[in-house]
């Protein structure tokens, strides 16, 4: 792992609209290729954190700078942040009308202003990483939830992004379908990926995270190593979390 922060929040706050105060100052610091785990308990905040990585929630206090660009609210660098940070979603969010392909390639030939061709090669060979290359010309609705989850981490990765933020990628899916989804994320990070994701799956969260955030009412309680978290967490509400979970 390099020491080199990417991601920097400082003292997030934000509040919806209905002033419910989602984010209570949350401070955190991730460095390239490094992958962090969110964990908390259902309504503490960490999708709407992750989001605020990559311009999906505004924030209205603190402060945060992804690879050096400062992420303000007038989005002015939004085309640079979206570029850089990609997302993967529950729900996979693929366009139903178009092929596997033409979801990989439909960012990179519009955004990134790429030929055809060379997108199509680009997103061959991501379909054949993720293990799909033989569904490259199917829709979405033919596809396992696995499978169009595993086309949306491709769908990602074509923009060549520095960072990949999970939010609860395998919630969504049959128990059977989780393992293949959560060996592509594995071999992403191994890759060098820097990478954040929340998630309630414990055994990636043990062997594959550098560092997990537990958070709670909008508020990060406690960071450690897995190891750590896991055997012997310090603050009283991780403790309550986790004889919940495990
Ligand atoms: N658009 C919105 N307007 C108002 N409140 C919202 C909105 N989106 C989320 N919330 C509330 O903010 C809180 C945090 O939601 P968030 O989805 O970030 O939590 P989470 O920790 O990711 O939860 P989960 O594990 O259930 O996905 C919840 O109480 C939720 O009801």
């Amino acid at each position: 792992m390099n020491s080199e922060s990417i991601i920097t929040a400082q003292n997030v706050e934000k509040w919806y609209d209905n002033n419910f105060h989602v984010l209570r100052g949350v401070d955190l610091q991730v460095n390239k290729q490094e992958v962090v785990v969110i964990m908390g308990p259902s309504g503490s905040g960490k999708s709407t954190f992750i989001r605020t990585f990559n311009a999906l929630e505004p924030y209205q206090k603190g402060q945060i700078v992804i690879d050096g660009t400062k992420l303000s609210n007038d989005l002015k660098n939004i085309e640079t942040i979206r570029r850089e940070v990609g997302m993967v979603f529950q729900q996979f969010n693929l366009f139903p009308h178009l092929t596997v392909l033409q979801n990989v390639t439909l960012a990179p030939i519009w955004v990134r202003k790429w030929s055809k061709n060379k997108a199509e090669e680009v997103a061959m060979q991501l379909l054949e990483k993720v293990g799909i290359l033989e569904q490259a010309s199917k829709f979405p609705g033919q596809l396992s939830g696995g499978q169009q989850q595993r086309v949306a981490i491709a769908r990602a990765l074509a923009m060549q992004p520095k960072i990949m933020l999970f939010d609860e990628p395998t919630s969504a899916l049959d128990p059977e379908m989780v393992r293949e989804v959560l060996d592509t994320m594995r071999n992403l990070a191994e890759s060098g990926m820097t990478m954040v994701c929340v998630t309630h799956e414990v055994g990636f969260a043990r062997e594959v995270a550098d560092r997990v955030v537990f958070m709670d009412e909008g508020t990060i309680v406690e960071i450690a190593t897995p190891e750590d978290f896991f055997n012997n967490p310090q603050e009283e509400r991780s403790q309550e979390f986790l004889s919940q979970i495990l």
